[in-house]
Order: structure tokens, then sequence, then C-alpha cells
């Protein structure tokens, strides 16, 4: 069974592109039927059933009709087609494979024949978007449209895959489903902020693969982050707010001398809540985020990685606004050198070329958000331009305990508001990676205590609460993971380079 073998039910396999396209030729009576009747190798099938219809194809348009788009007769017959194989098979019973002659041309026109001439002697029904494509086809002096948007009826005209309304690749090309104003030539491409999978001429000299490959970075699926998720950090979460949130949300307000800024670094200890606030001001700003490391960039695309900095901007123009957030930017930025490898410098230099913003108008919304453990590092061009440069420093005592009291939510305890500062007081240097660490080890405690031999049996409800002496028995078990030698390189660097610098309550 074809749908069996491929370990799909029908519903999955019309989300499914290998199957869109025959199911819906296939007009699959229903799903009881399709688990019935068809049999088979799909892949095998689908291919006899490809080159058959490119066949039927070709025969058409040799009938008396001035393109394969001409009449609605004959189309009638391309469509039939595939429903005459199928039908066959539901009414026989058989195998399709193993009924060969269902992919002879002949046979099947023998077969119709009667119908085709009906079809040719009267005036068939046409849909509006038949009627368009027959249009498309006299404009084209009855060429065949195969290479714009119209065949996505006539499957044997060309190579194009039909859908239904599944994803669409970046290149692929729009399809009006009447004839419109703003789309009557077929051949420029429609731009739309608002449906960035329609080509767009911003897209048009990157390579489709990379395209894809960065939008396939755009992070869809995270949890909204709100500000109060974010212990502490107050100076940093205030000018985010204000420099960039605000503009996003309001650039009508934020131009001319207000413009945001294009990019942004934050610069701090691992673990510290860089990546939670680049999440934040996608969220808050309800912007696509890309989550792209550098080191990506870099390594696996050797040799490609200017291409996909261009990729990537272009892309990010495309679906703005657009937070990019790059980790390890250092990685992408680092000083230049004498040693430094040909492919790193043209990265470089291509990625400062497109934060100057070089192919991006000052209107359009993308910001980059670079972070960093080791901003010392970074190339002295790059740092000019990742004009706000914010430090994110290790948690103090009131974010431990606000980071504690978030992660204790899910675990139930009986740790009183004295305990929880207590806990938050012994965990100095700690950062927020460090106090989440904590607070497993911690809820480990419980289970522990549960003997080898019951776990496989213990009720839940039996599970003991966890406690302030699981907690110092958690911080004799999990130090700090940031020297106090690494911190002071950070607050020089931020005394130097970092927005706010100067200032003493941070
Ligand atoms: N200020 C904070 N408030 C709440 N949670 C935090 C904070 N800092 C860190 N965390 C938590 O610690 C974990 C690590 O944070 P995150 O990934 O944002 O750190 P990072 O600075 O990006 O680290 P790295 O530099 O290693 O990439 C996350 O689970 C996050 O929830």
């Amino acid at each position: 069974m074809l749908l069996k073998k491929s370990g799909l039910n029908l519903s999955d396999a019309r989300n499914n592109n290998d199957f869109q396209f025959q199911i819906e030729d296939l007009d699959l009576p229903n799903e009881d039927h399709s688990k019935e009747f068809i049999t088979g190798d799909p892949k095998e099938f689908f291919d006899k059933f490809k080159s058959f219809s490119a066949e039927l194809d070709a025969m058409n348009r040799s009938l008396d009709v001035s393109s394969s788009f001409a009449t609605p007769k004959v189309s009638k017959m391309e469509a039939c087609v595939p429903n005459v194989i199928v039908k066959q098979n539901f009414f026989d019973k058989q195998n399709i494979l193993e009924k060969q002659n269902c992919f002879d041309k002949q046979n099947v026109i023998e077969k119709h024949k009667p119908e085709i001439e009906e079809e040719k002697s009267k005036p068939g029904f046409t849909s509006a978007r038949f009627e368009f494509m027959v249009q498309q086809s006299k404009k084209n002096g009855g060429k065949s449209t195969s290479n714009s948007r119209a065949p996505l009826f006539a499957y044997g005209n060309g190579n194009s895959k039909r859908t239904l309304g599944g994803r669409v690749g970046a290149r692929n090309p729009f399809v009006p489903p009447v004839r419109s104003n703003s789309c009557e030539n077929p051949q420029p491409i429609c731009t739309s902020p608002e449906d960035p999978e329609i080509v767009d001429e911003r897209l048009k000299n990157i390579d489709p693969k990379m395209i894809e490959l960065i939008t396939n970075e755009i992070m869809h699926k995270y949890k909204p982050i709100d500000w109060s998720d974010i212990a502490g950090l107050e100076f940093a979460k205030t000018v985010i707010k204000e420099a960039v949130v605000w503009p996003l949300l309001r650039p009508d307000i934020f131009n001319g001398l207000r413009r945001p800024p294009k990019g942004i670094l934050l610069f701090g200890p691992p673990g510290t809540g860089k990546t939670l606030i680049g999440k934040c001001i996608a969220s808050q700003s309800k912007a696509t985020f890309f989550s792209i490391s550098a080191s990506s960039l870099t390594s696996k695309w050797v040799g490609e990685g200017e291409k996909m900095v261009r990729a990537l901007f272009a892309v990010a123009v495309v679906h703005q606004p657009s937070v990019v957030f790059i980790d390890e930017i250092d990685s992408l930025l680092t000083q230049r050198s004498e040693n430094e490898h040909e492919s790193s410098r043209r990265i470089k230099t291509e990625f400062l070329v497109q934060l100057d913003g070089a192919t991006t108008s000052d209107e359009d919304r993308v910001l980059i958000v670079g972070a960093t453990n080791r901003p010392q590092e970074l190339d002295e061009a790059a740092r000019r331009r990742l004009t706000q440069r914010l430090y994110v420093p290790l948690p103090e005592t009131a974010a431990r305990v606000h980071i504690l009291k978030n992660l204790l939510q899910s675990v139930q305890n009986d740790i009183t508001d004295s305990e929880y500062d207590k806990i938050g007081e012994l965990t100095q240097g700690y950062s927020g990676a460090d106090m989440e660490t904590l607070c497993r080890e911690a809820s480990m405690e419980p289970i522990r205590s549960i003997p080898c031999d019951q776990i496989a049996l213990f009720d839940i409800q039996n599970l003991r609460k966890v406690n302030l002496n699981d907690f110092l028995a958690a911080i004799r078990q999990v130090k700090s993971s940031v020297s106090s030698k690494d911190l002071q390189q950070y607050v020089n660097w931020n005394r130097t380079y970092g927005t706010g610098g100067d200032r003493m309550d941070i």
C-alpha cells in the first residue's frame, strides 16, 4: 500500500512535500480507499507517473491546439489522466505497478477518446485561474509558461511541483489566484513584507540554498520572554528598551538623529543572560529572531562565509523587523593579524560592510545583537560599529534570589524567604547558569533519598520537598564558573569601551 508503505496517513501525506503533488492529482476518494487500493512502491510509481505526465503533455501539445493551456478540453484530458490511472486501480483492485498499461499513453487516449472528442466539441468549465493561464499563454504567443508562475495546473508541462498550500520555498514563484493590477505582469516579483516567502528583489542575487539555510535559523518557537524574566541587569535592560525595543515598535518616532543603533554588543562572563536578553528583545519587539552562532558562519561555510553573511543580512531585511542574535561574535570579528586566513578576513570585511548599511537603508529595521565572552578580542572597526556595548555582569544577590525563585516554581519546596536570602548570600560569584545548575543539583537530593530498589515503583506523592539542606549540600558540589581574574578583565574593558562603563552602580 502506497501510503502504508510510506508510513504516512492521508492527512500527513497531504502535508508532505513529496506527496502533495501526487495526492492532489490522484484525487483520492477518501482515506479508507487509499489504504485499500493503492499498492506498490511509491517512488517507483511516482517516477513513472511523472514521466508519463510529461509524455502526455508533449502529446497534448502536438494535438490541434495552440498550446497546452489554450483549450480547456485538452487540459481536462490532461487532468483526468491521473484520475484514470487511479480509478482503474480503485475499481480493478489491482496493484498499480502491475498494470503497466496504465502508463501507456495510447491506451489512455484510446480508452478516453469519446470523452476527449466530446470535450473538444463543447466549451468546458474553466476556472478563473485557468482562464488567467490561458491569457498568459496567449500573451506569450502560445508558448507554455513552464518557467513562469502559471503552470501549477499543468503538472506535465514543466518541472514545477504542485502543493496543497504547504511550505513554499523562498524562491518558488508566486502564483496569483486572480489577475490583479499589482501582479499583472507575471515576471516582476511581488514583494510584501507580510509574506517574505514570496521571492523578493532583495534576494535576487543570493544563492537560494543559502537563503534556505538562513531562513532555517529563524527561531519560530521559543517561550515568550518578558523583561521581568531577566533577573537584575537593570541598566542593560533600560538601555535596550530605549535604544532598541521602542525604535523597533515605533520607527516613525525613532528616525533621523533618534535612529536606533544597527548593532549592539552584549559582553560579560558566560551564563549571565546574554542570550536571554537577545530573546527578550525579539519577543518584546515582535521581531523575527535569527539565532546564529558565529562559528557556524566561519567553520561550516569555509570559502562561502561572506556569501552567507550577505544572505543573512538580505534575509533579515526581507523578514524585518528582525533581530539577528550572533553568539560568539568575537570569533567572527577578531582583530586582524598577519597569519589570519584569507576567508575569515573576507567574512569580517563583508560583515562590517553590511553592518555599515551598505545594502540596507536607514528605514530597514534590522538589529544585530552580538554576544561575546571575549570582548577584548574584537576588531576595533567592529567595536566602533557595535555602538551600544553593554556589560552583562554576574547577578547581584537580589538577582540570584530572583533566579532561584523563578527556577524553583516548578519544584515542590519548603524554602522560606529568609532561606532564599541565605542561599543568595552563599552563592556570591555564581552566574545565572551556575544558579540553574545549583537548583538542578539541589532538586536531585530528595530523589537520592529514595532507596534504589524502590525507585521504579515509588509514588511521587511521597517525594519529600526540596529544602535548605539540599541547597547547602548542592553548594558544596557546584562552584562558581567564573574566576575573579576573568571578572576583572570584563570590568576593565567595560570601563574603557562599555556604554555607561564609568557608572558605579552596575
Ligand atoms: N539574569 C538572568 N535572569 C534569569 N535567568 C538567567 C539570568 N542569567 C542567566 N540566566 C539563566 O542562565 C542560563 C544561561 O543564560 P544565557 O544562555 O542567556 O547566558 P549567556 O550569557 O548567553 O551565556 P554564554 O555566554 O555562555 O552563551 C539560562 O537558562 C538563563 O535562563
